[in-house]
């Protein structure tokens, strides 16, 4: 029987025709990881073990995938987002590291505040309001989507991890989710903000897996989404709610003027782990 080892250099070295060497490592382990329900540490003290037929079987399949830049996640149909471990399908994005950081931003400044009312548009698996619930236990929590395949996968990983939100499907452009006004402490979004003309720049995991409308603004409106939900925002956050947003990094200082514009304070843009400005934060004085 071959060993966990050489399975996993095996992996990695067909997965170097198409990713950089230490992205397909660390693929090709978090495959066997999974296949084998082993944590990083484990997988490296049993290297030497042999793995059973019938995990081995499953790899061949999974490689094909893998080489047609299927994203590891949809292959294995799991994401890890703050300590969770989500359900994902192509039907919602496959949460990032910088939406963690946004997660984490919220609880820094939301975790001394209790019953909190929380909002999230463009919910895709629920990443964001499932990672509040863990650490914030907010009283009420409504996400909404466009997509009714996202929240149906939304709405199992929420049951998963045991956290009551009220899920809206609707289209945020033209309708108004059902929320009390001047009821929110934290209206959230990453909302769809790549232009359609950065399309030839992106990877094909991204490109031809995730979906379009996850991903795609069009390049005469970059601020569509967000000029909206900052105008539901003044009409649904009380005062002293907070504003957060996960922005394209070219349109920091548009967004923030955005902002000022219809009479947040404290609107600062923040570095992300890459060093771009991806996180907007905004707070709610006056009731519009
Ligand atoms: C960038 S993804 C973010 C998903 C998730 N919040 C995350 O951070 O991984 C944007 C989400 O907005 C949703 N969306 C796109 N257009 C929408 C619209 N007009 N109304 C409501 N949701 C929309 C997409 O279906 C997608 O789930």
């Amino acid at each position: 029987m071959p060993t966990l080892r050489q399975l996993t250099a095996d992996l990695s070295s067909a997965l170097e025709t198409i990713y950089p060497a230490s992205e397909a490592g660390s693929i090709a382990g978090q495959i066997l990881e999974h296949l084998l329900q082993l944590t990083p540490l484990q997988r490296r003290m049993q290297a030497d073990a042999p793995v059973p037929p019938e995990v081995a079987d499953q790899l061949p399949a999974l490689q094909a995938r893998l080489l047609h830049h299927e994203p590891m996640q949809y292959v294995l149909g799991v994401a890890h987002f703050a300590g969770l471990e989500l359900e994902v399908t192509p039907a919602t994005l496959i949460p990032r590291p910088e939406t963690e950081e946004l997660v984490q931003l919220i609880i820094e400044e939301q975790r001394h505040r209790s019953a909190l009312s929380v909002l999230d548009v463009g919910t895709g698996s629920g990443c964001i309001p499932l990672a509040l619930c863990q650490a914030l236990e907010p009283i009420r929590t409504v996400a909404v989507d466009i997509s009714a395949d996202a929240l149906a996968v939304a709405r199992r990983n929420a049951s998963r991890y045991g956290c009551e939100i009220d899920f809206q499907q609707l289209d945020i452009l033209t309708q108004t989710p059902t929320v009390e006004p001047h009821s929110l402490d934290v209206l959230v979004s990453n909302p769809p903000y790549v232009l359609e003309s950065e399309r030839p720049l992106m990877r094909p995991n991204v490109l031809n897996f995730e979906p379009a409308t996850a991903l795609f603004v069009p390049d005469y409106d970059p601020l569509l989404f967000y000029r909206r939900i900052a105008e539901l925002g003044t009409t649904l956050l009380r005062p002293g709610g907070a504003l957060y947003f996960e922005i394209n990094e070219q349109y920091a200082s548009q967004t923030l003027d955005l902002l000022t514009g219809l009479d947040y304070t404290q609107a600062v843009a923040r570095p992300d782990i890459f060093g771009k400005q991806r996180l907007v934060r905004a707070s709610r004085e006056k009731v519009a």
